[in-house]
């Protein structure tokens, strides 16, 4: 079984690693931008304050052509360097969000169906897509802000420090308080804001995703005012939250420019220049100060985003933390089967079993649901290859969950259950795929064409294959009256189809898997009788030498031996 790359208790530095020479390269090009611009203010300051100076003394000869050049070219290094930064950094954090989604549909599938199917869809996108995005773009929007505002504010103190050591001092007071007090108030507030604002967007996300499901049914049952006005509440809480995070941000900006102007005037007022030559570096030492600001402000941003992003790490950080309820062997098992042309790559059958596929035998299974009290129990019982069972009971007896433990959806808390001699727990997953068709009670059919749906189960199909498959399940006529044919597009869950139809759909589905066991739950729920026997009767030809469990309330002839089971209401 490939290993999960994806590390249990991920954090933001270990994300950060794995695009690091992406992301350094952008820190040198963002920073080399900050430090032009720091430079190129500075440099004009000086060169404006040297040609007064020369002016007034009516020196004859002034150069002026290198420090034009330098100007110009700390002008495009500034915006080359700002370019190049985002185009560097975008690509890390695009890559960065591919890969961490690769890895995360990985880990999800193995959730699915339980645990997975705790969570609410809503939830779940939040977490796939805002959520990602939150963590991914913490490199962007918190990580190099921060290195670029530490690199500048270093070399800009160093810088006035040279210049004049008490102007410096006092220059550096102020700006170390833009660069340490203000984003430390940011920082008191930014983990638990962000965590509660990354909260209030899952839930309305969540909200949405359920309101949009179920909005006839809420309109029906004049739910819907209410409902909305809850929504809206919810809205206006999330829009308030964002207006306060932006606000404390626009007002850590707003000290942060009064700090940097402040360490100009300072340093002004203390400066001590020796001589009228010094004038043009003081200039320079100023305007530094005012043009770190370009670093510091972003600070305070830095850290809510910061907040954000490790808020949404955790929410990552908790769906993968989720222990999958089934876990397959890595290796194959030795499976027995001849089943003809039932499982087409079937592995070479050990001599010890049973030539044909399909037996299924069970042993003192039982199955409780978690936070439930009372559980499943299936009586012993022994379905030769190719048999066929039909199993019945009250509703809540547990027939789903007996099919679901025979597709191997979750593994009986005590007691076997064994295919073809061989215990489900120790076939590898593609091979009990292969083996095991199961149309659940509430199968899923996408929003694509119906050739498309069918195919999911057999991609070679031809369409005469699933033009016979269809018919098997009593669509031939149906398919008949569509003038698009197999190529008719249908919605998602079916939207556009009789729920008769939907269903018959998903079975003709399952019926193109290559297996050889077909777990049937309810596949002639909603169907009139003299459609009901066709479709036995279709299923019946097409799966003939398979072994067959169906689940049905209704008394269903089947043909050959057929061993009877009876759930009783769960204990
Ligand atoms: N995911 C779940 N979590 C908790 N309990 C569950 C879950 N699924 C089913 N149950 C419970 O397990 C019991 C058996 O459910 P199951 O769906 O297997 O019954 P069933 O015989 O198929 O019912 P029906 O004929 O109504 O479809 C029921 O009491 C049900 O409430």
């Amino acid at each position: 079984m490939k290993k999960a790359t994806l590390p249990q208790n991920f954090n933001l530095a270990g994300l950060l690693r794995r695009q690091w020479p992406r992301l350094a390269l952008a820190l040198l090009l963002g920073s080399g931008a900050l430090l032009a611009a720091l430079a190129l203010l500075a440099y004009s300051g000086h060169f404006i304050t040297a040609t007064a100076l020369a002016g007034l003394a009516a020196a004859p000869l002034f150069e002026i052509f290198r420090p034009g050049a330098i100007i110009r070219f700390l002008a495009l290094a500034r915006t080359a360097g700002r370019y190049g930064e985002r185009l560097v950094a975008h690509d890390a954090v695009l890559g960065l969000m591919a890969q961490l989604r690769g890895e995360l549909y990985a880990r999800l599938a193995r959730l699915a169906p339980e645990p997975l199917g705790r969570w609410s869809d809503g939830d779940l996108l939040q977490r796939i897509v805002a959520d990602v995005e939150l963590l991914t773009q913490a490199p962007l929007r918190a990580a190099l802000p921060l290195l670029g505002a530490v690199l500048v504010l270093s070399l800009t103190l160093a810088f006035l420090l040279l210049v004049d050591a008490h102007a410096g001092l006092a220059a550096a007071l102020c700006l170390l308080t833009a660069a340490v007090a203000v984003p430390a108030f940011a920082a008191r507030r930014s983990r638990r804001d962000g965590a509660a604002l990354v909260a209030r967007y899952a839930q309305r996300r969540e909200d949405l995703v359920d309101v949009l499901r179920g909005l006839t049914t809420l309109l029906l049952c004049g739910a819907w005012p209410q409902r909305r006005a809850q929504w809206q509440r919810q809205d206006r809480a999330v829009i308030r939250a964002e207006l306060a995070q932006r606000l404390r941000e626009s007002f850590g900006i707003s000290l942060v420019v009064l700090l940097a102007g402040m360490a100009a005037w300072s340093f002004l007022a203390v400066a001590r220049p020796q001589s009228t030559a010094q004038a043009p570096l003081l200039a320079a030492a100023v305007l530094a100060a005012v043009a770190a600001l370009e670093a510091l402000a972003p600070v305070s941003g830095a850290l809510l985003a910061w907040g954000r992003a490790r808020a949404a790490a955790a929410r990552i950080d908790a769906l993968l933390q989720q222990e999958p309820a089934v876990h397959f062997s890595p290796a194959s098992a030795p499976v027995s089967g001849s089943h003809a042309g039932a499982v087409a790559t079937a592995p070479a059958h050990s001599a010890t079993l049973p030539a044909a596929c399909g037996a299924v035998q069970l042993r003192g299974v039982r199955y409780t649901y978690p936070g439930r009290r009372s559980g499943v129990i299936v009586p012993d019982l022994r379905l030769p290859a190719g048999g066929r069972l039909l199993v019945s009971g009250p509703s809540g007896a547990g027939k789903s969950t007996l099919a679901a433990l025979l597709a191997r959806l979750m593994d009986a808390d005590s007691g076997a259950i064994e295919l073809d001699g061989v215990d489900l727990r120790d076939y590898d997953e593609a091979s009990l795929r292969q083996r095991v068709a199961l149309q659940p009670q509430r199968p899923h059919l996408f929003a694509a064409s119906l050739a498309e749906n069918l195919r999911l189960a057999d991609p070679g199909a031809d369409e005469a294959r699933l033009r016979a498959v269809l018919r098997a399940v009593a669509l031939e006529e149906f398919l008949a009256g569509l003038p698009q044919g197999l190529d008719t597009p249908i919605g998602e869950y079916g939207a556009g189809l009789s729920g008769g139809e939907a269903r018959r759909l998903a079975l003709a589905r399952t019926l193109l898997r290559p297996a050889a066991l077909f777990v049937l739950d309810e596949p002639f729920e909603g169907l009139d009788e003299s459609t009901r026997q066709q479709v036995a009767a279709g299923i019946e030809g097409w799966l003939a030498g398979a072994s067959l469990v169906v689940i049905s309330h209704q008394d269903v002839a089947l043909s050959g031996s057929v061993v009877r089971l009876r759930l009783s209401a769960a204990q």
